[in-house]
Parts: structure tokens; C-alpha cells; sequence
């Protein structure tokens, strides 16, 4: 599906049946666990200089001569362990869509067309934008499911948006939904999903907050997303009534040899274990869907590194996924977005 299409299509057939269309949007996953899938994938992922930002002259040939060499085959067996038909991201992504479906249709009266983009890879934004063309929408209301705001996520969706569009005669009308960090329906969600969490398996000695990494050097030049990270840690931390000995925050998936957001995940979960903690209960409030991240990184390896490290049980917690109160939550959002689009 080339961008042209998108570009001419989008321009000319612009007409209105609904009053607008919905973009859900995520990072994306390769199209097989296999190495060639992976490398594909993470070619296109890493060669974005909103993810790494390091001149290309130098980046380049070190993603190309190394990183594309010897990453694709471990990090295809790391996906091979959690896959189901597809990526439970994307899965997962479909799952969301087809309920949130249901929901603004209950919500708006009406029928609303909501499709699904990534980032990188498939089904890609120029499929998810070319759909909501086919449903003759001129206006799309893209929500990044991210409730972080980086440029590493956030910024680089609209950035490619942007470039889809550029080329546009009589572009949709689009806006995005902002970063939700510390939207209370996203916090309350996260805190139900804790609750019955405790309600199913009893409560462990500790709770952990884990939420992806990111270079320091990306906070310090304007970021916000640590910032953002820390917030929702609080706010999570206050609706759940914890004392500040009660829980901590870590950021996992480091990549590369620079420093990244501390504290580091793995020295963290470590530490615990060596101040005699056995149970944790673990959640990742940045992740809209369960993911390699979630599922591989911390349910089966960083628990594989507590137990090791004399821990007993680390628990983790789901991603909110398609969760009724995280569809209601999207639904607001969404609500507050296209409030002038609403007559
Ligand atoms: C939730 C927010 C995310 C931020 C912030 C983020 C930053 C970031 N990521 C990398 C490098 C990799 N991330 C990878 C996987 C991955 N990352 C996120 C989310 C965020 N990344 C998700 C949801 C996933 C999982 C995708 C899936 O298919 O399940 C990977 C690929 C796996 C691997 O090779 O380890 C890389 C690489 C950087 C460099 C970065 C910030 C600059
Ligand atoms: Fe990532
Ligand atoms: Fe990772």
C-alpha cells in the first residue's frame, strides 16, 4: 500500500458519514519469532533517530555491522516464547479496537470507525489510515497508547503521520490524544487491577512499579517522560494507600552501553531479594498491552533473576489490555478530544 494512495485517496475522498474516525496506535511488533522477522523489524525500529539519536554516520554502521548481526536470533527466541497466532501486541491491539468498537458506538450513539496502526511493522499506520479513508472519514482522532509522553514513542507516531500526510491536497483533520499519566480513570484502572490482584492471590511483601528505560541523555535534553513515570508511580502508589516502604519504581530494558534511567531493573529486583524481600507483586504501568516486555522481560526472566537472588515469588501483574475500565477510560479520552467535533 503505497503512501501516494494514502496521499490521493485521503485528499479526494474526504467525505463524511461519521463524524469521525479513531486511530489506535502502538509500537509495533515483528510479523514472525524468527531472526529475519526480527531483523526486519528492528531495522526499521532502530533506524529511527527519535529511538536512538546518535549521529547516523556513526550509528548506522554499528546497527547494520553488529546490532542487525547478532540481536535478531536471541531476541526471536525471546518472542518465540511468547507467541500466540501473532504478537500478543498486536493481538492485544485488535482486542482493544474491536471493544472500544462497541463502546463509542454505546457512547456516541453512533457507529465510529476505529482502526489500529504501529508504528513499525504491521498492520502499519498508512493500513490503519487507509481504512479510516475507506470508511470515508475526514476527520481522525489518534490515540498513542502510550500514557507516557516520549519522543521516543509519542513524538515519532506524529512524526510519521505527519510524513504520511505531507503530501496531502486536502488533508483529515487529525488530533492526538495527549499523554494520560495521570488521568485519574488510567490510575484508578491500573489500581482495580491491583486490587484484584490482591483480592485472587493475597498481597506480597512488596510492590514494584517497572516501566521501560530510556537514555538519561533524552531526560536531560527535554524528555518528560521520566518525569511523567515517576508521576504515575506516585499517583498509583497514593490510590492504593501504600507507605513509601510499602513499593518502589525501576526502569527495565536497557539497550546499548549508555546510561539510561536509574535504577536499573535487575540490580533493583536483586537488592530486594538480598534485603530478605521473598514476595513481590510487579506491574508495568507504561505498557497499554502486555508485550515481549512485560510477558518475556519481566514475568519470565527478571523473576527467574529474583528467585536466583533467593526471592520466592514475583508476581506479575497484566497490563490493563482490553480491560472494560481501560476501554471506558480510552472512550473518555476520546470524548474530551472531539468535544468541537460534536455538534
Ligand atoms: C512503553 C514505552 C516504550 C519506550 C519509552 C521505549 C523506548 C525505547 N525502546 C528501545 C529499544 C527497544 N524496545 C523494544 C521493544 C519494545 N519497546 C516498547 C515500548 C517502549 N520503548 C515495547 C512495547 C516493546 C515490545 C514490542 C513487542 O513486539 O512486544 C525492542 C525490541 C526487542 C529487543 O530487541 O530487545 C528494542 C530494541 C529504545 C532504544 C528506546 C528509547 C530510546
Ligand atoms: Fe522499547
Ligand atoms: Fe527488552
Amino acid at each position: 500500500m503505497s503512501k501516494e494512495i494514502l496521499v490521493s485517496e485521503l485528499s479526494t475522498k474526504g467525505a463524511d458519514s461519521a463524524p469521525f474516525g479513531i486511530l489506535l496506535v502502538n509500537l509495533g511488533s515483528p510479523d514472525a519469532p524468527t531472526p529475519a522477522g526480527v531483523r526486519k523489524y528492528l531495522a526499521e525500529f532502530l533506524s529511527d533517530p527519535r529511538v536512538v539519536s546518535i549521529p547516523k554516520w556513526i550509528w548506522l554502521p554499528i546497527l547494520h555491522g553488529i546490532v542487525l548481526r547478532t540481536r535478531p536470533k536471541r531476541v526471536a527466541h525471546a518472542y518465540a516464547t511468547i507467541w500466540r497466532n501473532e504478537s500478543p501486541l498486536i493481538e492485544i491491539t485488535r482486542a482493544q479496537a474491536a471493544k472500544l468498537r462497541a463502546a463509542v458506538q454505546e457512547a456516541f450513539g453512533e457507529y465510529i470507525p476505529v482502526e489500529i496502526g504501529m508504528r513499525y511493522g504491521n498492520p502499519s499506520l498508512t493500513a490503519g489510515l487507509m481504512a479510516l479513508r475507506k470508511a470515508k472519514v475526514g476527520r481522525v482522532v489518534v490515540l498513542p497508547l502510550y500514557p507516557q509522553y516520549s519522543v521516543s514513542t509519542t513524538a515519532t507516531v506524529i512524526d510519521r503521520i505527519g510524513e504520511l500526510l505531507r503530501q496531502c491536497w486536502h488533508a483529515p483533520n487529525l488530533r492526538y490524544v495527549p499523554a494520560y499519566y495521570q488521568h485519574p480513570p488510567y490510575i484508578q484502572a491500573l489500581a482495580d487491577s491491583v486490587r484484584k490482584h490482591w483480592q485472587q492471590k493475597g498481597r506480597a511483601e512488596h510492590f514494584l512499579m517497572s516501566f521501560h528505560g530510556l537514555p538519561k541523555r533524552h531526560s536531560r535534553r527535554g524528555d518528560p517522560y521520566e518525569a511523567q513515570c515517576f508521576r504515575t508511580a506516585e499517583l498509583l502508589a497514593k490510590e492504593l494507600a501504600l507507605t513509601s516502604d510499602d513499593w518502589s519504581m525501576a526502569f527495565q530494558s536497557r539497550f546499548g552501553r549508555e546510561e539510561w534511567l536509574q535504577p536499573y531493573l535487575e540490580p533493583h529486583v536483586r537488592q530486594l531479594a538480598a534485603k530478605g524481600v521473598k514476595t513481590v507483586d510487579v506491574i508495568c504501568p507504561g505498557f497499554s498491552a502486555d508485550c515481549l516486555e512485560t510477558l518475556e522481560e519481566i514475568a519470565i526472566r527478571t523473576a527467574e533473576v529474583f528467585t536466583a537472588a533467593g526471592g520466592q515469588e514475583f508476581r506479575y501483574i497484566s497490563a490493563l489490555n482490553d480491560d472494560d475500565r481501560h476501554i471506558a477510560m480510552m472512550v473518555q479520552l476520546i470524548q474530551t478530544e472531539t468535544a468541537g467535533w460534536r455538534s
